[in-house]
């Protein structure tokens, strides 16, 4: 299952900090979009809209038909620190986030394992974080994440603290569970390669107050020169 998600008109503003003018975005349902950008364009900012974290000083965030107000468990969320509870197992974190579901113990552990397993940590469900590596702990967030079974998955640079290999093989992982589930992700980076490696179509925000400066289709196969040049222009142009 997958939402499409709408932004329309959508400006935010720190105070008298102006970070987003009038910005439009559609994700189809089903989509994998990264959104690229200097650092300080407002990025997070639109991941954390559509997460319902920030409001927005004008225009409107949907996610299928339903108005974004406020976080909620259609909405996953994955950063790039991974605020495990280090005195909780991998399962225990996991499950923990299944509270608000208000589901009943054994389907929160049920929960919990199918999603280690389904990102290849059914070995470390009983450890603590400290027993794991950062890869490792990054599978328990984005296991934690999953476990609801969120419609859209946001992901704000998930790999950015990871090492390269870690990182070539978490973007394998999210790939294929993307293939799988079909989940609609948007996926914040400020890597043009890793953004080219993973998505469908590569947006870039960019400007003060930020907009979307360039929105690209990436074709299937292997990497495209030509495009890779264009994005960097585009992120160079700012
Ligand atoms: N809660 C906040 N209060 C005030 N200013 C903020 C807040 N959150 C972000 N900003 C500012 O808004 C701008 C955009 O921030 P945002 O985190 O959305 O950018 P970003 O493109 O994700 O950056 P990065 O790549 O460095 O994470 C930055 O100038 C940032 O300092």
């Amino acid at each position: 299952m997958s939402l499409g998600v709408r932004l329309e008109g959508l400006s935010v503003a720190y105070g008298a900090a102006r970070v987003l003018e009038a910005t439009d975005l559609e994700l189809p349902a089903g989509s994998f979009t990264a959104l690229l950008g200097p650092s300080g364009c407002g990025k997070s900012t639109v991941l954390g809209a559509v997460a319902g974290f920030v409001r927005p000083t004008a225009g409107r965030v949907t996610a299928g038909s339903a108005p974004v107000r406020a976080p909620g468990p259609e909405r996953g969320v994955v950063f790039q620190h991974y605020a495990l509870f280090p005195w909780r197992t991998a399962r225990g974190n996991v499950e923990f986030a299944l509270k608000r579901l208000g589901l009943p113990r054994p389907e929160r552990r049920r929960r919990a394992l199918a999603a280690l397993a389904e990102v290849g940590l059914a070995e470390g469900a009983e450890k603590y974080p400290a027993q794991l590596s950062g890869g490792m702990q990054q599978r328990v967030a984005l296991a934690r994440a999953l476990a609801a079974e969120p419609e859209v998955l946001l992901m704000d640079e998930p790999f950015g603290a990871l090492d390269a290999l870690t990182r070539t093989r978490m973007q394998d992982l999210l790939r294929e569970l993307w293939r799988r589930r079909g989940t609609t992700v948007l996926f914040v980076t400020h890597d043009i390669d890793e953004a080219l490696a993973l998505a469908e179509r590569v947006v870039v925000l960019g400007g003060a107050p930020g907009r979307v400066l360039a929105d690209h289709t990436v074709p299937a196969g292997p990497p495209d020169a030509a495009l890779r040049s264009l994005i960097a222009h585009h992120l160079g142009a700012e």
